[in-house]
Formats: C-alpha cells, structure tokens, sequence
C-alpha cells in the first residue's frame, strides 16, 4: 500500500509503517500529481481535500489528524466511496492550556486577574466544554453561546445558567474566547460569526482570544478597530488567509500565533493515534500500538512550589514551566522579520519547538504552599503535596 502523510505528523511510521510505503510531503505542497498512485492519505488542516485533489487517483482512505474538518468535501468522499477519519478533541486540552496562558498574559497588560474576568466562550463543543470546566474551577465566571447546543440544551455540562446568545455574551462579558469550527451553511454559519456589527460592539478593555478557525472573524474589520481606537487585548491564533496572514493585524494584536494552540507533542500524537485506529479498523486490522507505549516521557517531569507565592504566581509559574504562549508571539514575528510572513507562519509551525500538556506536569507543593493544590488541579496540572 503507498500512503501519503504530511510531513508534519509525529509518530507516522511507528503507525503506519506496518501498512506499506510510506511518503512524507509539506501538507501545502500535496496535490493532484503527488495523489495520484496513493492508496491512504494521511494529513493535518492544511490540505484542501475535494474533487479536483483526487481527480484521477485511487485513494480509498482520507484521515486528517486534527479536529476541524472544513478542508475536507465530506460529499466528495462520500460520492467516491473513500473512508474518512478525523481526530474530535485530540488537541482540546492543549488549546485550553493556550487560553490559560492567554489569560494569564493579559492580567499583565490590564492587572485583571482571570478570576476577575468574565469569560464569554463562543462554542461550546470539545474545546469550548473543557475550558468552561477549567475556567469555572478556577472560580471564573463565564458564559456559552452555542446555538446548535442550545437547541438542546444539556445543563448539566454548560452549567446551570446554559446558553446566552452572541448579543448578550458580548454585552456582558470582557473577556471572548472564540472556538467555533467554520461552518459555511445551515441555521448557524460561523463565516465572520464575529463580523464588524460584533467587533464595534465589543467593550473597550475586552480580551479576545480566537482559536477556532480564522474565517470566524473579520480580520479588515478588527484591524479597524485596533487603527481607531486600539482599545481591545486582541490575542490570535488563528487567521484568514493562512499562511499569508494580513500583516499589519499580525503587528496590531497583543499576541499574533501561527495556528498553533493544539500543537503540543500529546496532542498531535493523539491526533495520529486516533486516525491510527480508524484506519486499521476500516482495513480490518487490528490495533497493535497503545498511546501509552507511543508517548515519550516529558522532559520537565515535575516542579516543587514553597511558601512565599500567591495563587495567580503560583499559577503562572507552572503555566509557563509548560507553555508560555509569549514565546509564539515573538517566534512568529521574528520569522516574520527574516523570512516574510506567508514562509514565516509555516516555517514556525514546522519547527515548532517541543511542548507537552500541562497534565504531564507534576506539581509538588511543599506544606507551606498547600493551600494551592486545588487550584493547581484545576487548572490541569498532577499536584502532589509532600513534607
Ligand atoms: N487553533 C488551533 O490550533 C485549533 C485546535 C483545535 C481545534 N481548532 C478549531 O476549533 C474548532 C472547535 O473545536 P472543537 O473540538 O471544540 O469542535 P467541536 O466540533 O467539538 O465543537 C464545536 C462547537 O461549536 C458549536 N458551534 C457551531 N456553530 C456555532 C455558532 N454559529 N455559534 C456558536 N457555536 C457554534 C457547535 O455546536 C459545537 O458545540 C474546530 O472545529 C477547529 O476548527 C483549532
Ligand atoms: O483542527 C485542528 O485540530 C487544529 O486546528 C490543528 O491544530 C491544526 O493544525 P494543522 O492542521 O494546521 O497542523
């Protein structure tokens, strides 16, 4: 069997070596010709999948190792019979341990602590479920808009306060994360979900995050904003027109990252490991890989916390011993500087350095900082306290 993987998949030969040839491309560089005597294809978002890719081509698998799908034509596989696998929630934790490390950036430009936030989180699916979880453990309050969940509404996980709609999340909240996938059609399309309307209406001071898709808010129309009154924390991983991202948004924002909020090892491995599974059960095969036995022990094990710091220091220590998003930022702009944006935002993402999830941290609290053991917890991180 020949199979084509995107250059920027972990773990493809332990998983898929067993399988045939396999062939390694950039995700950006796969088209018609490399596709043609291929049997699997195995990719990440960057791909556009549809009639004129497998135009002549035998395929008769498609796995895409990330949650959002809005580059495959579902319909065109379906017409040709291709099976298809995508990754739901490998990389939600990851793209949390992002938003917390936003968060926790953001309190140094406006001194608002995150539990002094009111959070609004636009999308309420794989991600946006785990970060009301963490963040309402941390204490802070927040909100859901998801009108295809509110017409069924499920309180038990939302809340007891369930859904509000997109006007009053706005009006009531100055912090906005974004998690939508992008939707062209149906009751609630996503394109420019936060359109000019929603960005004007946005308070001044407001902090937003968008890690869903880049095509969910209007890019000219923030620039906008920031040109005129440069009042919001505008904080953006994820763009129109990746790679070659508008440019003077990208120096505007507060932070500027090249679609990289999932990007840890953990949650690409599960991305793989999960389209790993499908493929070898549409081929009948059985599953001989554990994620366990894939995953490489983290190379920070574990961090131990004295007296002497307060809840948010304590917080932001452990975050950025993991995952400090400011290293993106500037990673991004100096790519940007040396190689121009469009080369740049993919040079990072191929290069991106080693990062594992906060879970693969144990935090060991001494008896005089005890007191932050739950908090720790909620925020995701293994605490231990120890004499
Ligand atoms: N930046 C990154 O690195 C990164 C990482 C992972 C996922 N993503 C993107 O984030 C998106 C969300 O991920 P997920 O795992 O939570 O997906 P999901 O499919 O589990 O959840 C998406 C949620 O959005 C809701 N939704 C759809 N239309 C909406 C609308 N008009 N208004 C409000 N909510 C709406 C859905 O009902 C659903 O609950 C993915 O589709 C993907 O595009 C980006
Ligand atoms: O949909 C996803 O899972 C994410 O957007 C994913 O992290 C994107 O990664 P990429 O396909 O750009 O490598």
């Amino acid at each position: 069997m020949r199979i084509l993987v995107d250059a920027n998949i972990p773990f493809a030969q332990e998983c898929f070596g067993e399988l045939g040839t396999i062939k390694r491309l950039p995700g950006r560089e796969i088209d018609t010709a490399s596709v043609g005597k291929v049997d699997i294809l195995i990719l990440r978002s960057v791909t556009r999948v549809d009639e004129a890719l497998l135009d002549g081509s035998k395929v008769r698998f498609v796995g895409t190792c990330t949650i959002g799908t809005d580059h495959i034509d579902l319909a065109v596989l379906e017409a040709r019979g291709i099976g298809f696998a995508n990754a739901p929630g490998c990389n939600a934790q990851t793209v949390v341990d992002y938003v917390l490390s936003c968060l926790l950036l953001a309190a140094e430009h406006d001194g608002k602590q995150p539990d002094q936030r009111r959070v609004g989180i636009v999308g309420a699916g794989n991600v946006g479920r785990r970060l009301y979880r963490r963040l309402s453990a941390l204490g802070i309050d927040c909100l859901v808009c998801d009108p295809p969940r509110a017409v069924q509404p499920r309180a038990e996980t939302e809340g007891s306060e369930g859904f509000v709609d997109l006007d009053t999340l706005i009006a009531e909240c100055d912090t906005l994360c974004l998690h939508t996938p992008l939707v062209e059609e149906g009751p609630y399309p996503t394109r420019h979900l936060l359109d000019e309307r929603c960005i004007e209406a946005l308070m001044p001071g407001t902090l937003l995050i968008s890690a869903g898709r880049g095509d969910c808010l209007d890019g000219a129309a923030l620039k906008q904003r920031l040109i005129a009154r440069n009042d919001l924390i505008a904080m953006l991983d994820v763009w129109e027109n990746e790679p070659a991202i508008d440019d003077e948004l990208a120096r505007r924002v507060t932070v500027a990252t090249p679609h990289i909020a999932g990007y840890s090892l953990d949650g690409k491995l599960r991305g793989t490991y999960q389209v790993y599974q499908a493929l070898m059960q549409y081929l009948g095969l059985p599953c001989r890989l554990t994620l366990d036995t894939l995953s490489p022990p983290p190379a920070l094990v574990s961090l131990t916390l004295d007296a002497g710091l307060d809840k948010w220091q304590a917080l932001r220590l452990c975050t950025r011993a993991c995952y400090d998003v400011r290293q993106d930022h500037l990673g991004l702009s100096r790519y940007q500087a040396t190689r121009g944006m469009a080369v740049g935002f993919d040079a990072y993402r191929a290069e991106y350095p080693l990062r594992r999830e906060f879970s693969t941290l144990e935090v060991k609290l001494k008896p005089g900082a005890g007191q932050h053991a739950a908090m720790l917890e909620a925020a995701g991180f293994r605490v231990r306290e120890t004499a």
